[in-house]
């Protein structure tokens, strides 16, 4: 597979947009149930993801990683509190508007890698425009080609999901994710369902897809050593934002998670 980072020097974010958050939470919460069945999955997260960073959310089992991504994403609403998409503030949209901010401004790769099974890769990679009922542009076809060349896929074009390997299959939904030129990719333990080795292939495209185009990337995982291949971990425990740290090794960020599953 070739180096991203090498290939394509063109950035996929626009230079003239001003660098700083391409989403951000105020004041988060989110409580599940009722009286004495609550569960607060979010209490009171103010955070920002950095445009054109690689951000991992890491945290125990339960803390809250998956319920933030998904109202980040438009895909659950908040208890409380306020969820910008760039400027866009995800809670004053309709249902109709939010179908349209998840199709065209958010990717998605998820650990099951969710491709459609009758479909081929290439038919794969056309659905989110055959969603928006548009064919690419062909500045667009000729980031679609570049995807696939980068990624390897283009001996595969016309193979089904079943006929690929588990890590083949991530790098379609990777690709897919990335088609449209996404503001900000989220990434739900991508890695969970591939052999270390795979996984680390995986998680060297996703660090690529930020150096080499600047893709904003928000990786939720429970595992040290693929958050470790982001430039910026965010811990959260019991619901809340605990720390804030860039450049952690895999080592650091393990200490970091026994550490904290010892105070709790
Ligand atoms: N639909 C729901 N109904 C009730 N409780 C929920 C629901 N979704 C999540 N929770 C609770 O909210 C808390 C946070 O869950 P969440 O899935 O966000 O954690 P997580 O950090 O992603 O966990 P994991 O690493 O195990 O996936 C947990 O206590 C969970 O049981």
């Amino acid at each position: 597979m070739d180096d991203l980072t090498t290939r394509i020097p063109v950035p996929l974010v626009d230079p003239e947009r001003p660098a700083g958050l391409v989403a951000r939470v105020e004041s988060l919460t989110k409580s599940y149930g009722a009286h004495g069945a609550r569960v607060d999955a979010l209490r009171e997260v103010t955070l920002g993801i950095r445009r054109g960073e690689f951000t991992a959310v890491m945290g125990p089992s339960g803390s809250g990683k998956s319920t933030l991504m998904h109202i980040m994403a438009g895909l659950d609403s908040p208890s409380s509190g306020r969820v910008w998409l760039g400027d866009t503030e995800i809670g004053s949209l309709g249902d109709e508007q939010l179908t349209l901010l998840r199709r065209r401004r958010v990717g998605f790769v998820f650990q099951a890698y969710n491709l459609v099974p009758t479909l081929d890769v290439e038919g794969n990679l056309m659905l989110p425009f055959e969603l928006d009922g548009r064919t690419p542009s062909v500045r667009e076809r000729e980031w679609i080609d570049e995807l696939e060349t980068v990624l390897g896929l283009d001996a595969r074009l016309g193979h089904r999901p079943h006929e690929l390997s588990g890590g083949q299959q991530q790098r379609v939904a990777i690709a897919r994710a990335l088609v449209t030129r996404p503001e900000l990719v989220f990434a739900d333990e991508p890695t969970g369902n591939l052999d270390s080795r795979t996984g680390r292939e995986v998680l060297q495209v996703l660090q690529s897809a930020t150096r080499g185009y600047g893709q904003s990337i928000a990786m939720v995982t429970h595992d040290p050593v693929a958050a470790s291949y982001a430039d910026r971990v965010l811990f959260l425990a019991d619901g809340r934002l605990v720390d804030d740290r860039t450049g952690m090794t895999a080592a650091e960020i393990a200490n970091y998670m026994l550490t904290m599953e010892q105070v709790s």
